[in-house]
């Protein structure tokens, strides 16, 4: 198999990290930090799932560069001190190694056009879904030549625990997030044909994306049950794995631009189960221009059994601007 070597480093660091992020969701969040809206716990998770992934990676595959949500900046002042112990306590590892991992992930394609493979984590996905007890994902993607070659995607509060995985040309698998090695179920898509009796799923957040245009998209295809609303990339595994046949992002305001560890993971488990993804436009996600998805706005993802009709349907319902 193609990226052997990659795919078992990719998995064992995602679950790695997913354990990290299930002790800090147990022992941080709690009653008292959702009463005061307290991000702090997510703040420690994010930080210690960076490094615990960048350190496994940097170990393994020390020339290829990772585009990685989060930077030491803050980690590093003065005020952070508390955090800093806190992150490298939960990361297993001295501060200065914890904070060495976390720059790795520091790669900007766009300053460097030559370096054509990278990895792209999001080491929590779904920030507001970790802080309110509920699904986020750990998601770690392998881009080449602008295109994702494989994706591990940990969500360790679905189903008691799934990692998702999916290498190109070569389907997408179902793993426990507890486990071992890189074998798998493979995963499909919803086999509905007929839209109206599709459903589909979206943001909790509605500043995430459009809740409004959605019901009447929905509406338009003559979609009756109720829309799934989940955090994170779970979306995405929800499309992969038939719980859901179609996911909706749709674009809430000018200026916001997707970012590739945000979409690179889920996408390609969605692709090699079956599915089809595009932008809200139908236009082809395009990973090749930096840190963002420049010419890309929103995402629609399905089955592919009705693809395009969404997205005319999707074009005829919403203005994208710019
Ligand atoms: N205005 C926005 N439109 C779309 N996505 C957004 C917006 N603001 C933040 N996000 C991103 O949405 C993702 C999670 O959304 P959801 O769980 O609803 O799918 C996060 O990665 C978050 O990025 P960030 O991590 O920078 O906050
Ligand atoms: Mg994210
Ligand atoms: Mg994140
Ligand atoms: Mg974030």
């Amino acid at each position: 198999m193609k990226y052997e070597s990659e795919l078992q480093i990719a998995v064992s660091a995602v679950r790695a990290a997913s354990k990290v992020c299930q002790q800090v969701q147990a022992n941080l969040v709690t009653a008292a930090t959702l009463e005061k809206k307290d991000k702090s716990p997510v703040t420690v998770a994010d930080f210690a799932s960076q490094a615990v992934v960048c350190g496994a990676l940097k170990a393994a595959f020390p020339g290829v560069p990772v585009v990685g949500e989060e930077d030491s900046k803050e980690l590093r002042e003065d005020e952070a001190a508390e955090l800093r112990a806190k992150v490298a306590q939960h990361a297993g590892m001295s501060e200065a190694e914890a904070l060495e991992a976390i720059d790795h992930g520091g790669f900007d394609p766009a300053s460097d056009p030559g370096v054509t493979t990278y990895w792209t984590l999001d080491p929590i996905d779904g920030t507001k879904g970790f802080l309110r007890g509920e699904q986020y994902a750990v998601a770690l993607g392998l881009i080449e030549n602008g295109k994702v070659v494989l994706g591990v995607l940990g969500c360790p509060n679905l189903d008691g625990g799934l990692l998702m995985t999916a290498v190109r040309g070569e389907g997408a698998k179902k793993l426990s997030i507890d486990g071992e090695g890189t074998d798998g179920e493979t995963v499909g898509v919803s086999d509905i044909e007929d839209v109206s009796q599709a459903n589909f799923c979206e943001s909790v957040e509605s500043g995430h994306s459009d809740q409004d245009a959605s019901v009447k998209i929905a509406s338009e295809l003559g979609i009756t049950a109720e829309p799934y609303r989940i955090d994170s990339q779970c979306k995405y595994a929800a499309v992969a794995r038939g719980n859901a046949a179609i996911y909706l992002r749709l674009p809430t305001r000018p200026g916001y631009r997707e970012k590739i560890w945000d979409h690179a993971a889920g996408m390609i488990v969605v692709e090699e189960a079956g599915g089809t993804v595009t932008d809200v436009l139908g236009k082809p996600v395009d990973f090749s221009l930096g840190r963002t998805l420049e010419n890309n706005r929103g995402i629609i993802a399905t089955n592919g059994k009705f693809h395009e009709r969404v997205v005319e349907v999707v074009s005829g319902a919403i203005t994208v601007v710019d």
